[in-house]
């Protein structure tokens, strides 16, 4: 098994469970899970440069340049550089996947495939705790409390761009940014495509592409 450091990338629409596997791959294999999102949302309260610029785009639930996102996600990779990681919403961008190429080799591409009809289901049932970025959805893994955050009883928010009206435009911008940053890792051959409309059933299989670079400190049902 190899003992390099692990760089991998998910990569897939808005809603296509990111987040939510990138969570269940950090618990079973002992990586850090770096969200570009979440970390844009961090820096907006920090009085920085990056967050003042940041803040008019996310308001408007716009994508950020990739100068002001590559920025942020080099100065937070620069800092891990003995981490095994894993990045969800980096690369969006050709430009993105450029910069990302100047300072590693990433190993694994994982690509999530998800139906339009389920993208926006689930995104219309998502709810957010906006100080920590936890995900739920109504539907799926709802809170413990109604409306509430399990951890600090916080009211959640459905973000703007989650509402129902701002989905499909949302989705074509994605597909536009991300099929070439697609087609430079399947011609790198790195990426590992999974369909599906159940986060459940892709597991087990993102699951075993992992446990064959990295060993597992959880076993597949344990995340
Ligand atoms: N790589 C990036 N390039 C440009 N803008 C970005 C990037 N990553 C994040 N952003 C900006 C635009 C997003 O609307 C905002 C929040 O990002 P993120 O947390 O990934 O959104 P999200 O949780 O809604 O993910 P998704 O859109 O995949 O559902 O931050
Ligand atoms: N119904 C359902 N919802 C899911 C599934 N997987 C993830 N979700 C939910 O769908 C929404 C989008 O998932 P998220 O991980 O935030 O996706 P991301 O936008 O790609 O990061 C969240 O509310 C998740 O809780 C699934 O298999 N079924």
């Amino acid at each position: 098994m190899a003992s390099k450091l692990l760089r991998a990338v998910v990569l897939g629409p808005p809603g296509s469970g990111k987040g939510t596997v990138c969570e269940r791959i950090a618990r079973s294999f002992g990586l850090q899970h770096l969200s570009s999102g979440q970390f844009l949302r961090e820096s907006l309260g920090g009085g920085g440069e990056a967050g003042a610029l940041a803040q008019q785009y996310l308001e408007r639930g716009l994508l950020v340049p990739d100068h002001v996102i590559t920025r942020v996600m080099m100065a937070e990779l620069e800092k891990r550089r003995e981490q095994h990681w894993l990045l969800d919403g980096f690369p969006r961008t050709l430009g993105q996947a450029r910069a990302l190429d100047g300072i590693c080799q990433l190993d694994l591409v994982i690509s999530l495939n998800i139906p339009f009809e389920t993208l926006k289901d689930r995104l219309s049932a998502r709810w957010v705790h906006p100080a920590s970025g936890r995900v739920y959805n109504m539907d799926f893994n709802p809170p413990q409390s109604q409306g509430v955050d399990d951890l600090t009883g916080e009211p959640l928010v459905q973000r703007d761009e989650d509402r129902p009206e701002a989905v499909a435009a949302r989705l074509r911008k994605y597909k536009d940014a991300a099929k070439p940053v697609i087609e430079l890792y399947k011609s790198r051959g790195i990426l590992h495509s999974f369909s599906g409309t159940e986060t459940n059933k892709i597991w087990p299989y993102v699951y075993g592409l992992l446990s064959s670079r990295i060993p597992p400190i959880l076993s597949e049902e344990e995340h």
